[in-house]
Parts: structure tokens; sequence; C-alpha cells
């Protein structure tokens, strides 16, 4: 089984360092890793954040364990040659259009969350967000009005075959769970919200065991975080499963808790934290690997079918905060390093 390593920038790096050394050391039989450039540093060392040659190691990975891209040195570039476009355009190139982000609250970080801790301990939420379509991909450009001002513009569209898909994930995953789906549009003002809450009411035919509802997004951030226990599984879109996804992991502690796994309709898959390059913190040794080392635990679930080790992941995570793990975006001052020996000494626990 090969595992296309793409740390890419910033912190991207760091975190990819201690989820490799814990996949190290829980020795799975036949895993290989091979690692290639992507995002800044991609178009650094060879002019393109995506060059064809990592290209060809994402598709012939069985999955692909991602850091994160983005460069402050890169920000004047236009944007086809951005570190984002690399991600984007992996997203879009390998038909991954499931994105995966749940957040829960470890028992033991009741005290790190955004929430008080009587409402932050219900949070139990998979974000189940549409990831190949939306405002990202829709036709976008910067142009000049009649007004000689400059306009920027990018089209909102979503067709029916790209909601059914994700609506499907979305009725899934919620069956799987606790079997309540909430799709999160803004049809209130929006056509491609009315098309998306039309195609999940019919979609929702197929699917009479899951209860269905909806809420507008904007109420849904606010919901999330006045009682995220309501919720079970969200569906939505591109952009506002960006937005809630990043809200939804203050609830759960810090963005630095949350992992995600973006999946094709084989089940093969990219597995990142939710988070960024986070330049701010770059090369002190200070960011969270928790969302990467459980990203890691996602893709052997996922895509690896390697349920037993991605539980003893899991629980190590768990005992290590138990235990008293804090790195600084959790209030404490464990190092990236000390975060990943903490989660490797607990393993055996
Ligand atoms: N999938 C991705 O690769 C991805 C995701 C989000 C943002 N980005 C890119 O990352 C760059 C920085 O973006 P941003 O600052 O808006 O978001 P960010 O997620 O990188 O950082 C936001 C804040 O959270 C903190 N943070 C993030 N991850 C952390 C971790 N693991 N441990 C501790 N603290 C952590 C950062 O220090 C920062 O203060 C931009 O170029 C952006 O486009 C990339
Ligand atoms: C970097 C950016 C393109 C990306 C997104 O918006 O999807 C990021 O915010 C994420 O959440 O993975
Ligand atoms: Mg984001």
């Amino acid at each position: 089984m090969l595992i296309a390593l793409l740390p890419g920038d910033g912190i991207g790096p760091e975190v990819i360092a201690e989820a490799v050394r814990l996949l190290d050391t829980l020795g799975i039989d036949g895993l290989a890793f091979e690692e290639a450039p992507v995002g800044g540093a991609a178009y650094k060392a060879s002019g393109h954040p995506l060059p064809d040659s990592t290209l060809d190691l994402a598709k012939r990975a069985d999955a692909i364990l991602f850091g994160a891209v983005g460069d402050p040195d890169c920000d004047a570039l236009e944007r086809h040659l951005r570190p984002e476009q690399a991600i984007l355009g992996l997203r879009k190139e390998l038909a991954l259009f499931a994105n995966l982000r749940p957040a829960n609250l470890f028992p033991d970080l009741a005290d790190a969350s955004a929430l008080r801790p009587e409402i932050a301990r219900d949070i139990d939420v998979m974000i189940v967000r549409e990831l190949n379509g939306d405002v990202y991909f829709g036709e976008k450009g910067m142009r000049t009005t009649e007004d000689g001002l400059r306009e920027g513009y990018d089209i909102m569209s979503y067709n029916e075959a790209e909601v059914a898909r994700i609506a499907r994930t979305g009725f899934e995953t919620a069956r799987a769970r606790r079997g309540k789906l909430c799709s999160v549009d803004k049809a209130n003002v929006l056509e491609t919200s009315q098309l998306w809450r039309d195609v999940v009411i019919e979609i929702s035919a197929d699917y009479p065991d899951i209860e269905l509802s909806h809420l507008y997004v904007d109420n849904a951030a606010m919901q999330l975080v006045r009682a995220p226990g309501q919720f079970d599984t969200i569906v939505t879109g591109n952009l506002f499963g960006d937005i809630l996804s990043d809200l939804a992991s203050m609830c759960a502690g810090s963005i630095g808790m949350l992992p995600s796994a973006s999946l094709d309709a084989q089940g093969k898959g990219l597995y990142e934290p939710i988070h960024g390059s986070a330049p701010d913190i770059a090369g002190q040794g200070k960011a969270n690997p928790l969302a990467t080392i459980l990203s890691a635990a996602m893709m052997l679930r996922y895509s690896l079918q390697l349920p037993e080790p991605a539980d003893r992941i899991e629980a190590a995570v768990s005992n290590a905060l138990a235990g008293g793990l804090r790195t600084g975006d959790l209030g404490g001052t464990a190092s990236t390093r000390e975060a990943g020996d903490a989660v490797i000494a607990a393993l055996g626990s």
C-alpha cells in the first residue's frame, strides 16, 4: 500500500513528520511512503504548485496524506500559480468530491473549547462538505465595469447531479451514525441553494429512515455555537462547509484538532488537517500535530481498510490528552515533537 506524502508549506512538514513517526511506530505491514513537493515549496523548486510528478504520485498512491499549503512569499503570484491551487487541483483532478470533517470533543478537552463545558460536551458532528463545485470552481475573473470600476466575480453554481451525489454521501453518513441529517444552504437568497434543497428533498425519498432537516447557513453557524449537540450529520456546499468546519473546530477545542477525509466515488482519499500552513507559527515547533495524526487514522479506516490501527491511534490521542498533553493552541506548552512523543507513548496504554 503506497501512501503519497505531500507535506507542503509552513507547519505542513512539521505535522506530517509526527504522523509519519506514529505510523512507523505502529509497524503496519506493507505500508510504503513516497514524498513529493506541493504548494509554495513546489513552486519555489519547480515553478508550479502542483507539478506533474506530484499529481502522478497522488494518482498512483492508494491514499494521500497532505499537510497544508500556503506561503506569504507567493501572495503576489497570479492566481493559478498560488500554493492553494495545488490542493484545489488535487481535489478536482482526483474527483475527491466528498469531504468528511468530524468535530467531536475529546473528553478531557472541555476546558479548551470556546464553548462552556456543559455545551461543548455534546458536540459530535460530521460535516459532509461538497468539494468539487460551488464558487470555488465556477467561472471567475476580474473585469472593468462601464463606470471604470474594477469588479471581481466568482460564479456560484451546482448542477443536480453534483448535489445528488453529495446528498447521498450525507444520507449514508447519517445512516452509519445517529440517523439525523441537516442540510445547510441559503435557499432564501440563492438559486444554487434552492436547487440544492430541492434535490436533497428528492433524494430523501430513498432514505425514509433518516430524519432530514434544513437550516440556512447563518442560523446553522449560530446553532453550532448555541447547541452543537442538536447536530449529527451536516451536508453542505463547498464554501459553507469550509467556514462551518473552522467554526466547529473551536467548539471542539482548536483548529489544530480537526482531521478530514476527501473521498472519491470509489473511496480513494486524500487526508489532511482542516487547518492551513499557519505562517504565524511555522518553523517554531509550536503546531498541534493531532489533526494530522487523526487524519492518518481516518486514512487507515477509510482508504486502507485497517480499522484496528485507526482505533489505536484515536485511543492514543484521547489518552495523551487525558494525560495532560496540551500544545499552545490548547492552552499548554507542549511542542509539536513532544505532542507526537506523547501519542506514541500512549499507544501502549
Ligand atoms: N488545506 C490547506 O492546505 C489549507 C487550509 C486552510 C488554509 N490554508 C492556507 O494557509 C495559509 C494560512 O491561512 P490562515 O492563517 O487563514 O489559516 P490557518 O489554519 O493556517 O491558521 C489560522 C490560525 O490557527 C492557527 N493554527 C492553525 N493550525 C494550527 C495548528 N495545527 N496548531 C496550532 N495552531 C494552529 C494559526 O497559527 C493561525 O493563528 C493561507 O495561505 C491559506 O490559504 C491552506
Ligand atoms: C486553502 C483553501 C483552498 C482550503 C479551502 O477553502 O477548501 C482550506 O481553507 C480548507 O479548508 O481546506
Ligand atoms: Mg478552510
